[in-house]
Formats: structure tokens, sequence, C-alpha cells
């Protein structure tokens, strides 16, 4: 697919090119900050998301949740423990924040997969992980259908964590804990469109409390089709 098309250490040019206009978007906000680290472009907004709307996601998680699964082809039993769910893009519950989000990033919503709330209890946790497609697994001529490769995150704490529950990004040495409506965004390519593997991160254990989260991925394609 012509769209698609990279060298082999996944580089292209729409790939780079997300990198370029998102990131300029995010820096020309004075309500984002950068984190000051040169492996990936990382990003948060401290009071994204209003209280209400936190709690009212909550209340849908709670409401709706699942064991959480991941796509690798790995025993995976205890790698993803959280619970999980998705948000209906098309509920008025869910819309202004599924737009608001794409809006921020400067991102056609319809490039955004469906978002999903995760809720851990204490103990739960994320194992590290990338959030890229390994294009070499089996599912990727799937991924393909729905959008290709994964470039940027977002993700949203929606409530207070009494301890533990951290995001840690082991290789660039960013530790960000739960903040009720923060947003953390990041680029999983590399400048040059290639898969980032600075962008290892993981969901800490939740030591004592909930924690609920939102995430979004957006694809380099179209994850709705007309
Ligand atoms: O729970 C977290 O802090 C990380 C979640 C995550 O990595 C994901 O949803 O892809
Ligand atoms: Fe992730």
């Amino acid at each position: 697919m012509a769209l698609f098309a990279r060298k082999p250490n996944g580089a292209s040019p729409l790939r780079r090119q997300f990198g370029e206009t998102v990131g300029a978007r995010l820096d020309a906000n004075p309500a984002v900050k950068r984190f000051a680290v040169d492996g990936a472009q990382i990003y948060q907004h401290p009071d994204f998301l209003d209280a209400a709307t936190c709690d009212a996601l909550v209340a849908m998680i709670d409401a709706n949740k699942r064991r959480s699964t991941v796509l690798a082809e790995e025993n995976i039993q205890e790698f993803r423990t959280s619970e999980s769910c998705d948000m209906d893009r098309w509920s008025p519950d869910v819309r202004p924040t599924d737009e608001a989000i794409a809006h921020l990033l400067g991102i056609d919503p319809v490039q955004g997969e469906t978002m999903q709330g995760q809720r851990y209890a204490v103990g739960q946790h994320f194992r590290a992980h990338f959030d890229y497609f390994n294009e070499k697994q089996a599912y990727w001529p799937q991924m393909i259908e729905t959008g290709g490769q994964r470039t940027w995150t977002a993700m949203i704490y929606l409530n207070h964590v009494e301890e533990g529950g951290a995001t840690w990004f082991p290789q660039i040495g960013i530790r960000v804990g739960p903040k009720k409506g923060l947003l953390l965004a990041w680029n999983n390519m590399n400048r040059d469109g290639s898969r980032n593997t600075e962008t290892l991160h993981e969901g800490m254990p939740v030591v004592s409390g909930t924690k609920y989260i939102v995430t979004k991925w957006f694809r380099e394609g179209k994850w709705i089709k007309a």
C-alpha cells in the first residue's frame, strides 16, 4: 500500500509528518509543557479535563469494565492485569472528550482508535511495552486494514491515586504520577518516522487506591472508514 510505504526500519514520510505537525501544535500551546528529554517527544497538559467530566468517565468505566487484553502473541496473563472497556465515541458523554483530544493534537478524529477506559485495582499494572505495532507479528495485516501504525498516544488520569500507578518511561527517565485531569501525550515514532524504542513505558502497580485512565491511540491512516 503506497500510503504506508516505508523503509525497512519503519521510517516513512507520513509518520515523520505527524511528529512535526503535532509537535509544532503542542509546542505552540501555552497550556502544554514538553518534557525536557531528547529521546522522545512527550508532553503534558496538567488541567486538560475538568473534575466533573473525569468523574463521569470513571462511572462509565466502572459500569462497563472487563478484563484487559493485549495484542501480542506472548504469554500475557500477568502482562496487563487491569480491567478495560471501549468508550463509545458517539455517546454524548464521551464525544466531547474524544474530539477534544484529537483537537489538542491536531489529528483528524477519524484516525483515533476507540478510546479505552482502564481501571487498576491495588497490585494491578501494565508491564513495560510499546504502543506501536510490531510489523512482523501476525496481527499486522489486520492493523493495516484499520489505519496502519500507531503514531501518537494520549492518556488522561481520571482520579487521584493514593499511592503507586505512575506511568514510567525507563529509557528516557520520566515517571508521571496520576493527577486528576492531567493529559500525557507522546509520539511513538522517531523524528524520521521510525519506531522509537525509547518510548517503552509501563503502568506501575497501584499500591493504594484505584487508578482510572482513558487512553487514545492515533493511527497514521483512518481508523474509521467513511
Ligand atoms: O496505565 C498507564 O499508566 C499506562 C497505560 C498504557 O501504557 C496504555 O494504555 O497503553
Ligand atoms: Fe501504553
